[in-house]
């Protein structure tokens, strides 16, 4: 069990990033959804231990991460939002170097090490190819098993399939679905589809605060007899934009198909039987006219 208690982060130029989190994490996929600067990423380096928060504490099992961020490391795997650099060696000599760095010295057990991971993200054919020349799919799938080296307790994954195909997007999911139950796994994204795919448990992070959290499924029945939907020509929009409380809009077959919040069925709309996507984009609707 991950737990995070009370952790909030302000930046040295005041952006408070991360505003008194609190998240019990068990064993199983962990969905963290946001929008772009909720705090996630600030979130996901913080339980890595590659930023030290301003308040709060997290604790993985026993071990107490700020105080000994060494312990955490050793079971932490950890696949970052953006890699930065891509080098020119090959996928096989750079898990291996980093199977030398995770402490697994010993020759044969890095080649086995090494090996099952290349089989487990579909790399072995392009094993001796840079991985400066590795498609989206094919980094994100390299990012994976870089970050099972040592068999992690504790794997988080920022962002990993933002810009993927959806073929590649596919693979990538089924390769975290298969990591297993036995291990804390965290999501962070910003696409719904991969939180409600995957994910058993979930929070909606915006403005560095948990504002919703629970089982996707609960989560969307609590949205039920409060989203409505109806088929309006583009021109329209804002008009409804002026009298319904829009949570969002997309086009269908050359018309825009609009899901509204509301207590009562406004007229001329039909019910919607709620999506996370609904849950999410209302969640973020109410903190909006809140602001
Ligand atoms: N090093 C930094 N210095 C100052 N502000 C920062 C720094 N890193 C992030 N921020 C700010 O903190 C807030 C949270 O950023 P963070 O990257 O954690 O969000 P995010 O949810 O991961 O967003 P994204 O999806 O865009 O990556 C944003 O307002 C961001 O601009």
């Amino acid at each position: 069990m991950l737990e995070i208690a009370g952790l909030s982060h302000t930046y040295a130029n005041g952006t408070v990033a991360l505003n008194d989190v609190s998240l019990s994490i068990p064993r199983g996929m962990f969905g963290l959804l946001g929008p772009n600067g909720a705090g996630k990423s600030t979130l996901m380096r913080t339980i890595a231990t590659l930023q030290a928060p301003t308040a709060g504490t997290i604790r993985f099992g026993d071990i107490d991460a700020l105080a000994e961020p060494d312990r955490l490391r050793r079971t932490l795997g950890y696949l970052p939002q953006d890699f930065g650099v891509y080098p020119r060696v090959s996928a096989y000599a750079m898990l291996d170097q980093m199977a030398v760095l995770k402490g697994i010295t010993g020759r044969a057990d890095r080649k086995a090490v090494v090996e099952t991971l290349l089989n487990q993200t579909n790399l072995w054919a392009v094993r001796d190819k840079a991985i400066a020349g590795f498609s989206g799919g094919m980094r994100q799938r390299f990012g994976i098993a870089q970050a099972l080296i040592g068999n992690p307790e504790l794997i988080i994954v920022d962002e990993p399939t933002a810009g993927l195909d959806p073929e590649e997007r596919n693979r990538f999911l089924n390769l975290l679905a298969a990591i297993g139950d036995n291990v804390v796994v965290i999501l962070s994204t910003h696409i719904v589809d991969d939180v409600a795919d995957l994910c058993p448990l979930m929070a909606v992070l915006a403005n560095g605060r948990v504002q919703l959290q629970g089982k996707p499924a609960d989560l969307i029945a609590s949205t039920r007899g409060h989203v409505w939907r109806k088929a309006i020509g583009h021109s329209e929009l804002p008009t409804y934009q002026a009298s319904h409380e829009i949570i969002s809009t997309r086009l269908f077959a050359g018309q825009t198909i609009i899901h509204v919040l509301s207590d009562r069925q406004p007229a001329g709309f039909h019910p919607v039987e709620g999506g996370l996507e609904d849950v999410y984009f209302a969640t973020l609707s109410t903190l909006r006219r809140a602001a």
